[in-house]
């Protein structure tokens, strides 16, 4: 389905996602794809403000008057200017899972929880050199810690999906060493263009010349990308900054 809209229908779950955002009056919630509102109407009751953020232009206006303290956002979430938000709470669509993740990672939030298809939770969690890891898990083990809450069964949607799915916590990694966000997120999506290939090929790639290269840890650009920890990988573009005058 085009818009990934499958509708949550299972109360039990929506009580699960929001008791595990923690929410109070505090708290300005951003919810990407509303859907329908069955999400949205218990983020009202707990939060001070939600921004919910729907492309499907019937179901924005259908929402507009969901409680005084939703502010409806009818625009592409990919592309909108976002709000500020100190938490994210969205049974997200699938179809933008990657791209809406690492659009969100890199910005700053309190706590996210979420809800992915389950394989994606699986890939978003994965511990370097397991055959799952790749550039998303090194994203999201950068700036994030990551606990996959519960598994959710397709039954709990209409219409029902043709996969599974999982609730998902993110919290900032607040002790993550101080690397340019975007250096990190090029540099990890080069290398996983290069995931056959050695480290030192894709840091080449990036930029990085030759004398620098022999400069840096050579057990660390002669093994592969999946083998790397994200703090490996920060720690290289660290060391790589250091040794040049190269930004
Ligand atoms: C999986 S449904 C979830 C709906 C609702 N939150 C629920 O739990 O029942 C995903 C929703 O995201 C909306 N959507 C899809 N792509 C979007 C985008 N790029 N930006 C904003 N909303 C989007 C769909 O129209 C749909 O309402």
């Amino acid at each position: 389905m085009r818009l990934g809209q499958h509708f949550l229908i299972d109360r039990s779950i929506v009580d699960s996602i929001v008791s595990h955002a923690d929410l109070g009056l505090e708290d300005w919630v951003l919810e990407i794809g509303p859907g329908e509102g069955i999400l949205t109407r218990e983020l009202a009751a707990r939060a001070g403000r939600v921004y919910a953020v729907e492309i499907d232009p019937d179901l924005a206006a259908s929402l507009c008057n969901t409680a005084p303290n939703v502010m409806v956002i009818h625009a592409d979430a990919l592309t909108v200017r976002l709000p500020q938000y100190n938490k994210i709470v969205s049974n997200l669509p699938y179809n933008i899972s990657s791209k809406i993740t690492y659009r969100l990672l890199s910005r700053p939030f309190d706590l996210a929880v979420l809800m992915f298809q389950k394989e994606f939770a699986q890939r978003l969690k994965a511990e370097p050199a397991s055959k799952i890891y790749g550039r998303l898990g090194m994203v999201a083990g950068f700036f994030s810690h990551i606990e996959i809450l519960q598994n959710v069964s397709r039954k709990a949607f209409r219409p029902v999906p043709d996969v599974d799915s999982a609730i998902v916590r993110l919290r900032p990694r607040t002790e993550r060493p101080q690397v340019d966000p975007r250096a990190f997120m090029r540099l990890a999506d080069i290398l996983f263009r290069n995931r056959r290939k050695k480290v030192k090929k894709g840091l080449a790639a990036y930029g990085v010349d030759k004398m620098t290269l022999a400069e840096l840890d050579q057990s660390l650009i002669n093994m592969r990308p999946e083998e790397l920890t994200p703090d490996q990988v920060a720690g290289l573009i660290l060391a790589i900054e250091k040794k040049s005058d190269w930004v």
